[in-house]
C-alpha cells in the first residue's frame, strides 16, 4: 500500500483530498495511507518557532533547518524498512509530467515537504530532499496545494482507484496527446447537435474520429507535446 508522509504547518488543508472524491474513496479502500507531520511539534521553545529571517537580508522569512531535520528523523524512525523518496514542491523544481506521475505511482513510500514563507533553508534540500518538483511555472503561497495535486495524480493511478471504464480511458491520455471532445444528452441543445459520427454506432469510425480530434487539438493547442 502506498504511504504518503507530508510535512506541513497547515495539515488541516489535506482534508481537501481525504474528505471527498476519488482520493477519499481510495483512502477508505486502503489504497494509500497518509500521515501529516507538523514541524512545530519538533521545536523546543515556548513560541514553537519554525521560521527565521534570511541571512544576507531580503524580504520574508524562511523555514528553519532543525525542526525540519527532527521531523524527517521522526518520519524515518517510523518507517525504517520502507525505502523513502522525498519530494520538495517548489517553483525551482522540475515540471511535473504525467510520465513522472506514473513513475511515482509505483513507489511504496513518498515524503512530501511543503514549504511556506519564502521556502526552506537550502541545507534542508541538500540533506533530506531527493527530488524538487514544480507542478507548473507559477508561485502559490505554500507547497500544500501543489502537494495535493501530485498526490491526487498518483492516487488515481493506484489499481482500484478508478472504475474499470475510467482507467481504460485515462490510458488514452497517456498516449501523449490532448483529449478529444466529449458529448452527452441531449443530442441537440440550443441548436447545437452532437457530431453525427458519435451517433452512428460504428465503433471503428468513432475511434478514428476521436484519435483524429486528439491529434488536431494537440497540433493546434500544444504542438510542443508532439515529436516526443
Ligand atoms: C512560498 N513559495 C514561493 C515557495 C518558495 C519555495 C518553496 C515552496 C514555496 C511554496 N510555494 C510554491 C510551491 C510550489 C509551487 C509549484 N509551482 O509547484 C509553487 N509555489
Amino acid at each position: 500500500m502506498l504511504r504518503f508522509d507530508v510535512i506541513s504547518i497547515f495539515g488541516e488543508m489535506f482534508s481537501a483530498i481525504t474528505a471527498q472524491g476519488i482520493s477519499a474513496k481510495a483512502l477508505d479502500k486502503g489504497l494509500y495511507e497518509l500521515a501529516v507531520w507538523n514541524p512545530r511539534d519538533f521545536t523546543h521553545d515556548r513560541h514553537r518557532t519554525i521560521d527565521d529571517r534570511p541571512y544576507g537580508g531580503g524580504p520574508g522569512m524562511l523555514m528553519m533547518y532543525e525542526p525540519l531535520r527532527d521531523t524527517f528523523k521522526a518520519i524515518n524512525q517510523q518507517q525504517p524498512e520502507q525505502p523513502n523518496h522525498t519530494i520538495y514542491l517548489s517553483p525551482q523544481g522540475q515540471p511535473l509530467t504525467q510520465q513522472r506521475v506514473a513513475e511515482l505511482a509505483t513507489l511504496p513510500r513518498i515524503t512530501l515537504l511543503c514549504g511556506r514563507y519564502e521556502g526552506v533553508d537550502e541545507r534542508v534540500i541538500e540533506n533530506f530532499v531527493d527530488e524538487e518538483i514544480a507542478i507548473g511555472d507559477f508561485v502559490v503561497s505554500g507547497g500544500e496545494l501543489p502537494a495535493m495535486m501530485l498526490m491526487d495524480a498518483v492516487i488515481r493511478l493506484q489499481p482500484g482507484a478508478l472504475g474499470h471504464q475510467d482507467s481504460a480511458r485515462q490510458d488514452s491520455f497517456s498516449d501523449g496527446l490532448l483529449d478529444c471532445p466529449h458529448y452527452t444528452r441531449p443530442e441537440v441543445v440550443d441548436g447545437k447537435a452532437v457530431p453525427p459520427v458519435l451517433m452512428s454506432g460504428n465503433h471503428a469510425h468513432i475511434a478514428k474520429w476521436r484519435y483524429e480530434q486528439q491529434r488536431q487539438r494537440t497540433q493546434a493547442r500544444r504542438p510542443d507535446l508532439l515529436n516526443n
